[in-house]
C-alpha cells in the first residue's frame, strides 16, 4: 500500500455518496454505474468494450488479487492472449477491498497500475453491499468518482451517445483459420466485438473478416458462409444504420438461406431491424451464473450476461420469429429464432470469457447452419475468400484478406 494515499469519494446522482481510496488514475470521472456479481475475471470485463464509458461496481469484495495479464501476449490467431480488447473501456471501478498484494503466474503489474497507466481511475472502500442494494433499489443510476482536492465532474449520461462509433474498427480486418483448417468464411459486423467470440469463430474453422458497425453488409454477403453481429456498448436504437443494413440484409430474398448469429447487442439490433422493440432494464444483467432455459428443449443453461437493455419478446413477429431463451431470474428475453431461416440470436454471452462454457454449443450451431448452407449452394469452393467477379469493384479492396489489417484497427 503506497503511503501517499489519495482519498476519493463515489457519488451517486440523487443519492448516497461513499468515501474510499484512490488506487487508479489521479482523475476524477463520471458515468453510468453498473454493477457485476461476478466472482473472477476483471481484466475480461474492464476491457470489454460493451463496457465503454461506465463506472464498474464490483460485489466480489476481493478485486485485484491475482493481477493484470499482458495486454501483449496473443494466441495462435493472433487474438489477444487475456484481454478483451486493447484497451480499458470502463472510466472506473468501485471495489471494495482492493488487493494490494497480488499474485499470479500470467500477471505482469498490479491492477491499480494498469488502471493508472490506461487513465483508468479507481476506487476501494466502498461498501459495495449497500451501494448494490441501492441501485437495485433505484435503478439504473448515474454516478462519478471525485479525487480529493480535485472538483466533481457533471454527472454524464450516454444513453444518447453513439458508444459503437467510438468502439468499433475503423477498416475492415482479417483473422485466418488455422492452415487447413478453414471451413467457412463469416463476415462480423463490429459493433464492440470481444476478442473471446472471434475466437470462438476461428478456432471452429471460420476465416474471420470483421468489418465496422456502419458497413453495408448487404452489398457483400453474398460473398460469405455466414454472418455475426457482435455485442457492443450503449443503447441499441442508437445503431440505427447497423439495423438499416441488416433490415436490408433480411428482406433481400437472395440472402434468404444466409445463416446468421447474433450476441448481445447483436441480439437486440437483429431484433430491431425484424421490426421488434427494446427496451431499458431497470438495472441490468451482469454475472457469470445467470440461469436461461432453452424454449425448445427446456433446458436451463448457466450463462454469462452483461447488458443493460432487452428485447421485448412480445412484439417479435409470431409468423417469423419466436423466443429462444428465457431469464429464469426476471422472465426477460435471453434470444430469439427464426422459424423458417437459419437466423438465431442470443442476449447472454456463450462466449463467456469470464463465465461458464454451458452455451458454448451455439457456435457449433451456427457452423451446422453454415455447413447446410455450403451444401445447399455448392459454396465449398469459396475457400479461401474468392471474391465474386459480380460483386461491386468498389467493395472488392474490403474483401481482399490479403490487403486487410491483422486486428482492429483503432484510428
Ligand atoms: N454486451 C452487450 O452487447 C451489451 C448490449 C447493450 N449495450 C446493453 O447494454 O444491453
Amino acid at each position: 500500500m503506497s503511503s501517499t494515499q489519495t482519498k476519493a469519494t463515489f457519488s451517486i446522482q440523487n443519492g448516497p455518496s461513499f468515501q474510499g481510496i484512490s488506487f487508479g488514475a489521479n482523475k476524477s470521472v463520471a458515468g453510468e454505474t453498473v454493477f457485476t456479481t461476478s466472482l473472477v475475471g476483471y481484466p475480461e470485463s474492464m476491457t470489454d468494450p460493451s463496457y465503454r464509458g461506465q463506472i464498474l461496481v464490483f460485489t466480489q469484495p476481493l478485486i485485484g488479487n491475482y493481477g493484470v495479464p499482458s495486454g501483449d501476449a496473443r494466441d495462435e490467431f493472433n487474438l489477444l492472449k487475456y484481454f478483451e480488447s486493447p484497451h480499458i473501456h470502463v472510466v472506473g471501478i468501485v471495489v471494495a477491498e482492493y488487493a494490494y498484494q497480488y499474485s499470479h503466474w500470467t500477471a505482469v503489474e498490479s491492477l491499480g497500475q494498469w488502471c493508472e497507466r490506461e487513465g483508468v481511475t479507481a476506487i476501494t472502500g466502498v461498501d459495495t453491499r449497500e451501494l448494490v442494494q441501492y441501485l437495485r433499489e433505484q435503478g439504473s443510476s448515474l454516478g462519478r468518482i471525485t479525487l480529493a482536492d480535485q472538483d466533481p465532474v457533471p454527472y454524464v449520461n450516454t444513453m444518447k451517445t453513439n458508444l459503437v462509433a467510438q468502439v468499433t474498427t475503423k477498416k475492415p480486418f482479417h483473422i485466418s483459420a488455422l492452415p487447413g483448417k478453414a471451413r467457412a468464411n463469416v463476415a462480423l459486423i463490429d459493433c464492440g466485438v470481444k476478442e473471446n467470440i472471434i475466437r470462438c469463430l476461428v478456432k471452429r474453422g471460420a476465416n474471420v473478416t470483421v468489418f465496422p458497425y456502419d458497413y453495408r453488409i448487404q452489398d457483400i454477403a453474398s460473398e460469405f458462409d455466414g454472418i455475426f453481429l457482435s455485442n457492443g456498448p450503449g443503447n441499441p436504437e442508437l445503431c440505427q444504420t447497423t439495423i438499416t443494413n441488416v433490415r436490408e440484409l433480411l428482406n433481400n430474398p437472395i440472402y434468404d438461406r444466409i445463416p446468421i448469429f447474433g450476441i448481445c447487442l447483436g441480439h437486440q439490433l437483429l431484433a430491431l431491424a425484424s421490426g421488434a422493440s427494446t427496451h431499458k432494464l431497470k438495472y441490468g444483467n451482469r454475472a457469470h451464473n445467470i440461469p436461461a432455459m432453452d424454449l425448445t428443449t427446456g433446458q436451463c443453461h448457466i450463462t454469462s450476461q452483461n447488458h443493460g437493455y432487452a428485447v421485448d419478446a412480445e412484439t417479435l413477429a409470431k409468423d417469423l420469429w419466436k423466443p429462444y431463451f428465457v431469464n429464469l431470474n426476471d422472465k426477460s428475453n435471453e434470444g430469439m429464432i427464426h422459424l423458417h431461416r437459419p437466423i438465431f440470436s442470443t442476449q447472454f454471452h456463450p462466449e463467456a470469457k469470464g463465465g461458464p462454457l454451458d452455451t458454448a454449443i451455439l457456435f457449433d450451431k451456427f457452423f451446422g447452419n453454415i455447413e447446410a448452407y455450403q451444401l445447399d449452394t455448392q459454396r465449398e469452393s469459396s475457400i479461401p475468400l474468392k471474391v465474386n467477379p459480380s460483386t461491386d469493384k468498389s467493395k472488392l479492396q474490403s474483401l481482399n484478406v490479403t490487403k486487410l489489417a491483422k486486428e482492429r484497427v483503432l484510428f
